[in-house]
């Protein structure tokens, strides 16, 4: 048993994130793991899963990215914990994933500007050994100011909102955009590191 109460079956020599996101990679960092941190892709299928709440279908897409990941690794998953996660943007109930191009990211930010939504990352933890997991959702409400169309081209063509979820990133170029937030900004960036911390804890994987 480790320290928190928690039942691990073999200790956890090291973590995998499952993603190609430059910002997640950077984030994992800041929970000052005391294991090593590894990162793989996951090739699991991301379009959005009909007929779930956004929620449910961004929790369902981080358990999608970490099974897949488990599933590569096969045998070398065995002391691992897998992370995946998933980030969404919901605007009066409907999801806004990732824009195919510029014309799709100009109407997102159109649709977004002087208005308030919801950026949901679903994150989940996965004991590579057992195959069990916890996956969770963290909800953070953005306020954006009123943006012209000329804004919104400019900052379209700089290319930075292309592989962001609602075509925006607080943490760049948009940071001027965003009024307010409430609830965890990290989150909006695409990794709830409170609440990966607490998944962590419930898998024996220490934080600072
Ligand atoms: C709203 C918002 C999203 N984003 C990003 C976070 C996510 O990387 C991205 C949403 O895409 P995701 O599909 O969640 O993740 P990804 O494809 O970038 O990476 P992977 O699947 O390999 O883990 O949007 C920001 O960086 N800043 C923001 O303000």
């Amino acid at each position: 048993m480790s320290k928190n109460g928690s039942y691990v079956g073999q200790a956890v020599q090291a973590l995998v994130l499952g993603s190609t996101s430059p910002r997640r990679r950077e984030l994992v960092q800041l929970l000052g793991l005391r294991i090593p941190v590894c990162f793989e892709a996951s090739d699991a299928d991301e379009s959005i899963p009909p007929g779930l709440a956004p929620a449910e279908a961004a929790q369902r897409l981080a358990l999608n990215k970490a099974a897949g990941v488990r599933d590569r690794l096969g045998a070398e998953a065995a002391g691992t914990v897998i992370v995946g996660a998933d980030t969404i943007v919901v605007l009066d109930g409907d999801i806004l994933g990732k824009p195919r191009d510029a014309a799709e990211a100009r109407r997102m930010l159109g649709m977004l500007q002087g208005r308030s939504h919801e950026v949901i990352t679903g994150v989940t933890v996965l004991d590579g050994t057992s195959g069990e997991s916890k996956t969770a959702a963290g909800i953070t409400r953005v306020v954006m100011k009123p943006l012209d169309a000329d804004r919104i081209a400019r900052y379209v063509a700089t290319g930075e909102p292309l592989d962001k979820a609602g075509a925006y990133g607080i943490q760049g170029l948009a940071a001027g955009f965003v009024e307010r937030i409430e609830g965890c900004y990290f989150n909006v960036v695409g990794l709830p590191l409170s609440l990966l911390g607490d998944l962590l804890a419930e898998f024996g994987v220490e934080t600072i």
